[in-house]
């Protein structure tokens, strides 16, 4: 299928879209600096998470490309949150793609954390507020711990999938899916990630899939952040990447004042979350 007819299905407030050439010379970018990093890191090669997921998705395609189907191995690591066909698409990108792969049931390490948490009703409480973005954190991390023992065994990086709109507005888990050797797809806001997946051929239900991390039942991402990411995308694009005051930005687009300071206090709060975790200033040298 062609871009076109996925983001002619959207009615971005923004056109952020790539052109023909953009997108061939991102394709080649990204499969380069994918090379470049496992070569520099003198690894054999790289391992991801895939959830079904458009990122993880695109990720995989790319790293493919870049590194060939023998250096790249997938795990697929479900809990009792997922959705079976998210889980199975997981798979079938695997196997569409022809990589190694594994799956990983993480429920019995997540049950196990649970059981080892020192208050006795932990297990009851888990999986509703407060504790719930908590425990879902837990499971993001545990793929992490796993992508990495991968990495360790079989000297591969740990290949990231956030994009733009994610790193920007601290939409991941610190240590969790952040917990990464670098992210190829990282400078892409959202529409643009759907775009180049489709550009690269990924099929198109799973280009317009509806976006979630999945770390609780019937989570989206769109719902928790209070946005659309075509939205979003828009106010990163004119006002936390680019010059535009509020006011501009809020007559450029046909956002409230409301949303434009959304993404802003995302972004400010989040600030955390891009930087490496700091210290005092020496005293003494
Ligand atoms: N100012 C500050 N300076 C230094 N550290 C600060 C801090 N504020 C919070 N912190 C630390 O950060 C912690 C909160 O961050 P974190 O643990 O990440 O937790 P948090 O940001 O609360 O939750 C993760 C969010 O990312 C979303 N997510 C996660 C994973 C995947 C995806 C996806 O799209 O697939 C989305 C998830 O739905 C949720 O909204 C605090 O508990 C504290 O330890
Ligand atoms: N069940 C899972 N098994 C393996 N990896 C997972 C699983 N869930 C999440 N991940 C990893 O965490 C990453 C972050 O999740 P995220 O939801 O942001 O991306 P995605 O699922 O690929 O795309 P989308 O944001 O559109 O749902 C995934 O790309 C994938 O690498
Ligand atoms: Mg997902």
């Amino acid at each position: 299928m062609s871009d076109e007819s996925v983001i002619l299905e959207e009615s971005a407030p923004l056109d952020l879209r790539l052109s023909e050439a953009e997108l061939a010379a991102t394709r080649e970018h990204v499969t380069a600096f994918v090379e470049s990093v496992v070569e520099d890191a003198g690894a054999d090669g790289a391992v991801l998470g895939l959830s079904g997921g458009i990122d993880s998705t695109l990720t995989a395609h790319l790293a493919v490309e870049a590194l060939g189907t023998e250096r790249v191995h997938g795990l697929v690591m479900p809990s009792d949150v997922n959705t079976a066909d998210n889980m199975s698409d997981a798979e079938r990108v695997a196997r569409d793609l022809g990589i190694d792969y594994d799956v990983i049931d993480i429920g019995p390490i997540f049950d196990a954390f649970v059981e080892a948490f020192p208050e006795e009703d932990a297990g009851e409480r888990i999986d509703t507020d407060p504790l719930r973005t908590a425990a879902g954190n837990v499971r993001v991390r545990i793929r992490g711990v796993l992508n990495y023992f991968v990495a360790n065994a079989e000297n591969r990086i740990v290949l990231g999938t956030g994009n733009r709109s994610e790193a920007l507005t601290g939409y991941f888990t610190k240590y969790g899916d952040q917990a990464v050797d670098c992210n190829p797809i990282g400078n892409l806001y959202k529409q643009q990630v759907r775009q180049l997946a489709a550009h690269v051929g990924v099929d198109d239900d799973l280009v317009t899939k509806t976006p979630s991390a999945e770390m609780w039942i019937g989570q989206t991402d769109e719902a928790e952040m209070g946005l659309g990411y075509d939205t979003l995308d828009a106010i990163l694009a004119l006002h936390v990447d680019g010059p535009l005051s509020k006011s501009a930005t809020v007559r450029q687009l046909d956002v409230t004042p409301e949303q434009v300071d959304r993404v802003v206090d995302l972004y400010e709060r989040s600030a955390h979350k891009r930087a490496m975790p700091p210290a005092p200033d020496p005293l003494y040298r």
